[in-house]
């Protein structure tokens, strides 16, 4: 064996495309939400155990996850698939390590916050492949998962096209995940206004001026920054929070019309559902990516969970049409297998 070989993050960004990336995390849902539900009429075999966290000095805020996963009998569309591999299943075996320093913000220059690497093994023999940068991994599978989540519980209580429902999208928080998932949000749907607001405003202005200078975005829409959370919710369709608020940054009363709404839950960490307040919780359907993640990682969580997002997608339960639903990301190590292993093969179809 000669060794894993490294994909750097530059060599990653080359072949990032939202089609590669949201497919793979729609198969990495649906993959553990039929493991979940013991659905034997479905390929997958999923092992995903709970990630570990190991806390680097004496606060919080310094933590390191491991996050294995092995997803096996699972397609990869023709976006991330290599030639005419691109019918074959596949099988991945994973491991990402993943840091969250929340001070690296005010680093000089700013380092991210989250930082990631992807070991990738051979499923047939266990050795190790490759290693893979995976911090871009990590920013763009996040929202990747809030547009699948939108996809399902938002526009599935719709009979139009996604593509002709025109959405006004609010993003609190315009860190890196905000600016991916207004990124994100812009072109996968028809978003005619896109409502900003962070903490330190500067940052949401910056977001903006950058996101008027896109010029690959599907669409591009009225673009305003607001001067508090309320401000940015209340006529929004969708809200995508980002942040490491501890405290909640908007109620249920700042919402507008509930019954047109849904909610892409980010922030995650120590106390993963500390953005938004729990009468908003109360008056939403949840979802979220894994069931068992949730026990484990959601205590004291204040509603039960409807379900996982994979069991709408695979049509196991679905919304009711007139609630306002809300997806409670934690993030899964499937997903990154799922995305690592896309990206592999794209590397692969494009050195050839
Ligand atoms: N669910 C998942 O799969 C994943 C979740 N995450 C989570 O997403 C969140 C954002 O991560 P990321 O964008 O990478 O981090 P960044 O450091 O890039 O951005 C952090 C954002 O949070 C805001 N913020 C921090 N503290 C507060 C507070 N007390 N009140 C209001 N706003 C606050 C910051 O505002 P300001 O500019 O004012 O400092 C900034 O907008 C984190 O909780 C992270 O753990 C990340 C990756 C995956
Ligand atoms: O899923 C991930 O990756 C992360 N989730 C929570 C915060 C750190 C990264």
């Amino acid at each position: 064996m000669s060794g894993p070989i490294y994909y750097g993050a530059e060599l990653v960004r080359r072949v990032l495309t939202w089609q590669l990336v949201n497919d793979a995390v729609e198969e990495a849902l649906k993959a553990v939400a039929a493991q979940s539900r013991n659905a034997p009429q479905l390929p997958y075999v999923v092992s995903q155990p709970m990630r570990s966290v190991t806390i680097a000095g004496t606060e919080r805020s310094q933590l390191l996850f491991t996050m294995p996963a092995y997803v096996g009998n699972y397609r990869l569309t023709a976006a991330g698939a290599a030639g005419d591999a691109g019918n074959a299943t596949r099988s991945t075996l994973a491991c990402k390590l993943v840091t969250s320093f929340r001070g690296n913000q005010e680093l000089q220059p700013p380092l991210p916050s989250i930082a990631a690497n992807i070991l990738l093994f051979n499923a047939g023999t266990g050795e190790i492949d490759a290693i893979m940068s995976g911090t871009d991994i990590t920013t763009w599978r996040t929202a990747a998962a809030s547009v699948v989540a939108t996809k399902y519980l938002y526009f599935g209580r719709f009979n139009a096209a996604i593509s002709e429902l025109p959405i006004k999208v609010a993003i609190i928080g315009c860190g890196t995940q905000g600016e991916i998932h207004a990124v994100a949000m812009c072109s996968n749907f028809k978003v005619e206004q896109l409502l900003l607001y962070n903490r330190t405003a500067t940052r949401a202005q910056q977001l903006a001026d950058k996101l008027r200078k896109m010029t690959n975005l599907q669409h591009t829409p009225e673009i305003i920054v607001c001067n508090s959370a309320r401000d940015a919710v209340r006529d929004a369709n969708v809200i995508c929070v980002a942040t490491f608020s501890r405290e909640p940054l908007f109620n249920a009363c700042d919402l507008g019309s509930k019954r047109g709404l849904h909610i892409n839950a980010v922030g995650a960490g120590e106390v993963a559902f500390g953005e938004v307040a729990t009468d908003v919780y109360q008056q939403s359907e949840v979802f979220v990516d894994s069931l068992a993640n949730a026990e484990h990682e959601l205590k004291g969580f204040p509603v039960c969970i409807a379900g996982e997002v994979g069991n709408v997608i695979n049509k196991d339960y679905k919304p009711e049409p007139t609630s306002m639903t809300l997806f409670q990301s934690m993030g899964m190590a499937s997903e990154d297998a799922c995305v690592a292993e896309a990206v592999r093969s794209a590397l692969l179809t494009i050195d050839s």
